[in-house]
């Protein structure tokens, strides 16, 4: 199978110029995720958990180390250095991310925002759109909200929409920062048949859960990012 991501050293320092501080987030980080695994991170508040995912999606920019992605379009590609084109291919195309927060532009409907991204990950219209519906329904999400702006919706409408975006476009690495956190458990369940479903797919995993019952069943490896090692199924070792 081969690995899809190689995560070496990765190191994240924060300068706070005012208080003229400086703050580890996450320090000397390796491991490796293979072509269609699922690692679930786990680790005390603070350890930088977030912090290497968005290192990973590059929203983050890594003060050290590298993030060696085996890409289709370009081929072993290090993220931590790729010029910010690459990057941005790559998020539209190959790499998915999922967070408590929903972030798309103001004036989108839900619909549109699910189209959209199916369209960049090169749907034809009409397959984005029949794609959209079918993620907007999987999720539940009421069809009275398709057409509104989601500024106003629940905390949970908002993330049932973001996975309906990331999800639509069966990305080749989805990267999850706690997904499920404010979900009933009826969607949980939904989301993890649709992440049981995309690893079947082939789709390559890394998730950060608080949740040990949600992994269990559905990560191959627990990697415990306080003590930098893979723990036992469990996580907790
Ligand atoms: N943008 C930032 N500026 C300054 N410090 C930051 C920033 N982002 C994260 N940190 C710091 O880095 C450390 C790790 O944060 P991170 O959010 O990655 O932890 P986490 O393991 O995901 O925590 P939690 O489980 O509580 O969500 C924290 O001490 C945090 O304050």
């Amino acid at each position: 199978m081969g690995v899809i991501l190689n995560i070496d050293h990765l190191t994240k320092d924060f300068y706070l110029h005012e208080q003229k501080k400086q703050i580890k987030s996450c320090s000397n980080i390796s491991f490796q995720l293979q072509k269609g695994g699922f690692i679930g991170i786990v680790g005390t508040s603070g350890a930088g958990k977030s912090t290497v995912l968005r290192c990973i999606y590059r929203t983050y920019l890594a003060t050290g180390g590298s993030v060696i992605y085996d890409s289709l379009a370009y081929g072993p590609l290090d993220l931590v250095t790729a010029d910010e084109r690459r990057i941005i291919h790559l998020r539209k195309a190959e790499i998915g991310y999922v967070s408590q927060f929903l972030s798309m532009l103001p004036r989108t409907t839900a619909r549109q925002h699910v189209i959209d991204a199916a369209l960049e990950a090169g749907f034809s219209q009409e397959e984005a759109a029949r794609k959209a519906e079918e993620m907007l329904r999987y999720f539940r999400l009421s069809e009275e909200l398709w057409e509104l702006y989601p500024a106003t919706f629940s905390g949970g409408e908002k993330l049932r929409l973001n996975l309906a975006h990331a999800m639509v476009k069966a990305p080749r690495l989805l990267l999850l920062d706690e997904p499920t956190a404010s979900l009933d458990p009826d969607t949980k369940l939904l989301v993890r048949d649709l992440l049981l479903r995309l690893k079947e797919e082939g789709t390559s995993m890394l998730g950060i859960f608080h949740d040990l019952e949600f992994m269990d069943g559905l990560c191959d490896q627990v990697y415990n990012l306080s003590k930098g090692h893979f723990a036992d199924k469990g996580g907790m070792s």
